[in-house]
């Protein structure tokens, strides 16, 4: 579990994904926006090794990110437009195969962004769940209806079973650090519909652009 001084609070990060929304929901600020993954990171861990699988993966997406932002064109990497707009025209963006940039600016937020979709179902779900409900469940509807469609069997196989490791709903929901429940339920209907707006908000950048199969 994590130290007290690092206590994780999810509406703090769950708020990342609010302040990272700039330019009137049609931009996004990725330093905010990383902040939001990093906590979530946090927060996995805090639920125990079963899940560094998954967030060694996460790590590295974010390593990657911050990398662009602190390097020589880190004021193009400021926000997702602004990346997407300087990767596709310096020819940065591999759009048919995995070789001359595989690691793009691009690519890695794509999965990221698809990541948010199962956040989003997965927290919505816990939102409107009833007491008897079983996480493990919930996390994988939410995974099967989002990520699992981009995943590879060993991935899924590995995941699903994963999820069966998670805290029962009254422990998830104490581990947040929100309050009771019923505070839990009331913050989770506050902070979604921010992660939803970015989510949103990307899925049509990347549509426009034809990104969201990039390899
Ligand atoms: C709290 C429960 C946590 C369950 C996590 C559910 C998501 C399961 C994802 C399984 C990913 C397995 C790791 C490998 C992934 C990569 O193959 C794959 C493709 O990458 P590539 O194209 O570079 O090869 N990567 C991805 O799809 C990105 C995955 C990023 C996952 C970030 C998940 C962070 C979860 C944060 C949990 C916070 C929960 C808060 C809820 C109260």
């Amino acid at each position: 579990m994590s130290s007290p001084e690092e206590k994780f609070c999810l509406k703090d990060v769950l708020l990342s994904f609010k302040s990272c929304l700039v330019d009137n929901d049609q931009d996004v600020l990725l330093e905010h926006y990383l902040n939001g993954w990093k906590g979530l990171v946090k927060f996995m861990n805090s639920l125990g090794s079963i899940f560094s699988f998954v967030s060694k993966d996460a790590v590295n997406k974010i390593q990657i990110m911050e990398n662009f932002l602190k390097g020589t064109n880190g004021e193009k990497y400021q926000t997702l437009r602004s990346m997407v707009e300087y990767e596709l025209n310096s020819n940065k963006v591999d759009l048919t195969n995995h070789s001359n940039n595989p690691n793009s600016g691009c690519r890695t937020i794509l999965r990221l962004h698809r990541a948010l979709r199962w956040l989003q179902l997965f927290l919505e779900k816990l939102r409107t769940s009833s007491e008897d409900s079983k996480t493990s469940t919930l996390c994988a509807e939410a995974y099967n209806d989002s990520l699992a469609n981009f995943h590879p069997w060993i991935i899924r196989k590995t995941a699903t079973v994963a999820f069966y490791a998670l805290p029962a709903r009254n422990k998830f929901f104490e581990v947040m650090n929100v309050g009771t429940t019923e505070e839990v339920i009331e913050m989770l209907g506050e902070a979604v519909p921010y992660a939803s707006r970015v989510y949103d908000f990307t899925q049509e950048l990347y549509s426009k652009h034809n990104l969201l199969d990039l390899p």
